[in-house]
Formats: structure tokens, sequence, C-alpha cells
């Protein structure tokens, strides 16, 4: 290495010591009113890919840890398993953004959301010196799950139509035994989505809908939906700070809501009724988006309760 190149990189180091301790010290002051919470965490396949901030994302998840938050972390790679798709020459489709899962391909799915993703985000975890455990929703029982029968609106008959998207499940129960185990002995247990049925039936599962049953599960204070805009806007552009249930359902009568943030929000709607405190839907493209939520006064994105408070 030149002397150049290594004088850049301790420069490197220190910014980011300095960015980390810089939020620190402005997170103190809010640090007790989490000590202990869980947080559910939604990392999704583009926040992984697109920003090259997956390192700040490790830190944050383990920082939280270290300030006594207990972090769960529940992983997409939708972008992941199209890369390998395409290298196999397989075609794949989506309806309403849910995969079409057929029996020939739910074992790469598997493989690459539990076995490569799972991996890789349990490694930037432990990267940054804390202990991440890399499971799926079938470890411990954790997500059972059932068949998903989709029904989607269809102009040209004027009614409603049932599509069969062969492996795609949604959680029945969730079994948070092993979630505690790991939290309640320092670990930090990052969730591959993928379940199972009574039968031994593997599922795949889409990760928003994952993440928001196992919040709503452990009744967790927050649940975080990392996704690539700053959070639900106005028709203006401008980031609305709070939605209550309400609100949220006329935003999507009224088309303001669409697209992918529908059953984003709706997760939300469901995580909040079923125990969730609240959750925010957040810019994963942000460094330390979490940490601003958890520790600012004005938080980052858009939270999501019940009731205005
Ligand atoms: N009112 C809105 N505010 C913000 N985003 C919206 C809104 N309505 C629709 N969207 C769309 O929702 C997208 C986020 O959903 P999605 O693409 O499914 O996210 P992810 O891939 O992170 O799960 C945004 O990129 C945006 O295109
Ligand atoms: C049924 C279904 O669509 N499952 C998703 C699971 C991964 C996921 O949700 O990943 P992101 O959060 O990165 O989109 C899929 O196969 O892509």
């Amino acid at each position: 290495m030149t002397k150049q190149k290594s004088l850049d990189s301790v420069k490197k180091a220190a910014q980011e010591a300095h960015e980390q301790a810089s939020v620190l010290a402005r997170a103190l002051p809010y640090l007790r009113r989490y000590t202990g919470d869980t947080i559910v965490v939604k990392y999704g396949g583009h926040a992984m890919v697109d920003n090259g901030l997956s390192n700040a994302f490790g830190n944050d998840i383990a920082l939280l840890k270290q300030v006594g938050i207990n972090p769960i972390v529940v992983h997409g790679g939708g972008p992941q398993i199209n890369a390998v798709l395409k290298r196999m020459d397989v075609e794949t489709t989506f309806v309403d953004g849910l995969r079409v899962t057929n029996a020939a391909i739910i074992d790469v799915i598997e493989m690459v959301l539990a076995g490569t993703v799972n991996k890789q985000v349990a490694t930037l975890i432990n990267q940054a010196g804390a202990l991440a455990v890399g499971i799926s929703g079938k470890d411990g029982g954790l997500i059972e799950a059932q068949k998903l029968m989709k029904h989607v609106w269809d102009d040209s008959i004027k009614r409603e139509r049932t599509i069969d998207l062969g492996l795609v499940g949604y959680p029945v129960r969730i079994d948070p035994r092993v979630l505690y185990a790991l939290s309640g002995s320092g670990l930090i247990p990052v969730v591959a989505p993928i379940g199972m049925d009574k039968q031994g039936q593997t599922y795949n599962i889409n990760a928003d809908i994952s993440a928001g049953a196992i919040a709503g599960a452990v009744r967790a204070s927050r649940l975080f939906m990392l996704t690539d805009v700053p959070g639900v806007l106005d028709a203006d552009g401008n980031l609305i700070p709070e939605l209550t249930e309400e609100e949220a359902k006329e935003a999507i009568a009224t088309g303001m809501i669409s697209g992918g943030m529908i059953p984003k929000i709706e997760t939300c709607l469901e995580a909040v009724k079923a125990g969730a405190q609240a959750a925010v839907i957040m810019d994963g493209r942000v460094p330390h988006a979490c940490l601003l939520e958890l520790f600012t006064e004005g938080g980052s994105g858009t939270i999501i309760r019940p009731n205005r408070s």
C-alpha cells in the first residue's frame, strides 16, 4: 500500500468514527426511552445492493444491541433471487409484487434467502462487533405458513379473479421463542422470510409481510421498513411525518398512496393492530436512518400509529 493510500484509509476511518460519535452524542438523551425494547428492522434486497451502505447498516444494528435495545432483523433478497434465476436462465414473474413460486424454484429461493443473503446480513452485523445468528422462519417453528391465494381485479370480466401463485405463503402463526432465546442471550436474530406449514411444505413469504407478523407477535416498540423513498409522500412530494389508520386508508382510496407502498402500509397497520406500538417507513438509502428515527426529536420517515398520540 502506498503512503497516500494508507493516509486516505486512516482519514476515512477517522471520518466514520467521528460520524458515529456525533450520532451517539445526539442519541444519549433518548437512550433510556428504548432500553430493553424490541425493534424489528426489515432490510430490503434493494437497500442491500443499491447504496453501498451495508456497513453502516451492520454498525447501526450492532450499536442498538450495545445500548440495550433488542433488534430483530428480517431481510428480503428479491433482486438477489432475480440474479440467480437469470444466471440459471429461468424466467420469473410477479403478481402485485409477489413472486410466482413453482416447485422448481422454491429450492433456489430458499438457498438464496436462507443461505447466501441470510449469512451476508449476519456477517455485516458480526463484522460490526455484535453477534448475529442467521435463521429462517422454519427454525424453531418461527413462521407457520399457509398457501396464499391472491385475489386480483380483472377489468375484462369486471370481477375479482383468484390467482394461484404456487408456493407463496403467508404467516398464520408466529412462535417467537427462538427470537427471545437468541435476544435474551445477547445475540441478534437475522430472519430469512421462509416459512413452513404443518405438513413440512416450504413457502416463500414476502419479507415485508414476514417482518410485520414478527413485529406484531413480539409486540415490538417499533417496526422499521427500510425502503427507497424518504417515507410516505403527499401529492406534492412532501414527506408526511405521521399517519393514522384512518388517514392511511383515505390516502389509499384517493390514490395518493399506490403501488408497492400499499402492501407496505397495510403490513404496518396489521403489525400495529397485532401489538407493535408503531411502524415507520423510512429511507434505507440515508446513512443511520434507524438511529436518526430512534434518537432524534424529529425522527425520520413516516410513523404509522393506530391513533394520533
Ligand atoms: N405516496 C407515496 N409515497 C411514497 N412512495 C410511494 C407512494 N405511492 C407509491 N409509492 C411507491 O412505493 C415505492 C416503495 O415500495 P416498494 O417499491 O415495494 O419498496 P421496497 O422494494 O423497498 O419494498 C416507492 O419507491 C414509490 O415508487
Ligand atoms: C412471495 C415473494 O415475493 N417473496 C419475495 C421474498 C423476498 C423479498 O420479499 O425481498 P425484498 O424485500 O427484497 O423485495 C421474493 O421472492 O422476492
